[in-house]
């Protein structure tokens, strides 16, 4: 069910609207003052704001950059005794719905809040569906609620602190909310704050004039200014010493800085997405890092997990990784040999997807001209790691691609069907039959009694190659 928040000074006004609006069956709140919609924008969620300009505690209109910076900020009707046209033009500049004039009639404000609902139910609908993720590979659970999320950020304008460990995927995450957005045109400039200076940081972020310091031959636009209508993205973000970290906060305040040896303040209009893999809160409590900024910059959270807790991902990445990398060096595509995915499977990912993409990379130098992609082809120290873990488990199935395929296997909790083992064996079966007479038909069709038919059939179910 929709909800209304009427902001009006006047009690009548807010009698008419609120008469209307149960008449209508539609929820809503009421406000005097600019106070009391903040407060009530902290605690609730309103779909659409009945807004009067003029407020006892300044206009309504100063509410709309805060509006825009919400996660997912409600529609806005301004609603004003005075007709002020170049109100009217802040106001649509600010992305209002709709500009009426009071004693506008009780058809026209009906008709521009039953439009202003429906369009903001149809942007809550489309948030999912309209996302870009063309880069961004993920079918687990654990990643399509991150894209839920991502999606959210995407159609608004707010603050995103991404987390989680190293290789992740948080700056193409950032890449995917910025493309998916409506700054998606202008830039997108990344800030890692690990690889910075204490001593060049300023100079980076903020610029400075030529004869500022020694060294400073000439002047510099800062990366602020850089990401002037687009995205800022500060990487590592827990590595920002205290001291940027207060001139951060002034700028993402007040969107002004100062660049060093220049008197004059300069301004930018920029989307902060921050990212670390360090647990700010923890940072904040061993005061290294400042909590009014923790608060300003969390405004839409986007926590990324781990790789191996969300194993369902690693095939469709590997795959997708090994069909890109055959396309840029123009080889034919591989085969995998189930070994391949059951080793990545039983690995632990220290270093996330970015580490998954090298060794899939190593492994396709270690297959040369190979057709298939087996275990073997693996990095040692992975195949070495992935033997312990297995046995450690008491799986005792030793990564040796030149055992029997038909060993028997401990599968844990995720015992197997009868129907299942046995397309798995016969996979096996073939996959290394293949490989024992080098792809040669006849001699596959004597040693396993199959018919040429039938051979074929089971090549194209389990998708192998001869
Ligand atoms: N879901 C994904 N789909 C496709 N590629 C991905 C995915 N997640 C990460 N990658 C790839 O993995 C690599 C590492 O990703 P990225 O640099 O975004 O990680 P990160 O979390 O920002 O790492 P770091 O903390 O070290 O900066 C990149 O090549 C990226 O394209």
């Amino acid at each position: 069910m929709p909800r209304i928040l009427i902001v009006d000074d006047d009690l009548e006004i807010r009698g008419t609207m609120a008469s209307l609006l149960r008449r209508q069956q539609i929820d809503f709140d009421q406000a005097e003052n600019l106070r009391a919609t903040r407060s009530a924008l902290e605690t609730d969620n309103y779909d659409l704001l009945l807004l009067d300009v003029n407020l006892p505690d300044g206009s309504g209109l100063s509410l709309l950059p805060e509006l825009r910076s919400m996660a997912n900020p409600p529609e806005v009707i301004i609603l004003t005794g005075k007709g002020d046209p170049e109100g009217a033009e802040l106001a649509i500049e600010g992305g209002v719905w709709d500009y009426l004039v009071k004693p506008a009639s009780i058809k026209d404000i009906s008709l521009s809040i039953n439009r202003a609902l429906k369009y903001k139910d149809q942007r809550d609908r489309s948030i999912p569906r309209a996302l870009d993720l063309s880069r961004m590979i993920g079918t687990s659970r654990a990643m399509r609620e991150c894209f839920e999320v991502i999606a959210q950020a995407a159609v608004s304008d707010a603050n995103v602190l991404i987390t989680g460990e190293t290789g992740v995927g948080k700056e193409l995450a950032a890449r995917t909310i910025h493309v998916n957005s409506r700054r998606a045109k202008c830039p997108f400039v990344v800030v890692d704050c690990a690889s910075l200076t204490d001593s060049l940081m300023e100079s980076t972020l903020f610029g400075h004039r030529k004869g500022a310091f020694t060294g400073a031959f000439a002047d510099r636009e800062g990366l602020v200014r850089q990401a002037h209508t687009g995205v800022l993205f500060l990487d590592e973000l827990g590595e920002l010493p205290l001291a940027m970290q207060k001139s951060l906060l002034r700028v993402l305040q007040e969107r002004k800085f100062r660049p060093i040896g220049e008197n004059r303040e300069q301004e930018s209009d920029f989307r902060l997405i921050a990212a670390t893999n360090q647990d700010l809160e923890e940072l904040v409590d061993y005061g290294t890092f400042r909590r009014d900024l923790y608060f300003r910059i969390k405004t839409i959270r986007l926590r990324i997990p781990p790789l191996r807790d969300r194993r369902e991902d690693i095939k469709p990445l590997a795959t997708s990784f090994i069909e890109q990398l055959c396309r840029e060096s123009g080889i034919k595509t591989k085969v995998f040999g189930s070994d391949f995915f059951s080793s990545l499977q039983d690995y632990d990912w220290p270093g996330n997807v970015r580490e998954l993409g090298n060794v899939v990379e190593r492994a396709l130098v270690a297959a040369g001209e190979e057709k298939f992609l087996y275990a073997m082809h693996l990095p040692k120290d992975l195949r070495i790691k992935v033997a312990r873990s297995r046995i450690e488990q008491g799986a005792a199935m030793a990564d040796d691609t030149s055992s029997s395929c038909l060993d028997i296997v401990d599968f844990g909790a995720d015992f197997p069907s009868l129907k299942s083992f046995k397309r798995m064996n016969e996979r096996r079966y073939l996959e290394a039959l293949i490989r024992k007479t080098g792809g040669d038909v006849p001699q596959i069709l004597t040693i396993s009694g199959l018919s040429r038919s039938h051979f074929y059939a089971l090549l194209k179910k389990y998708e192998l190659e001869a």
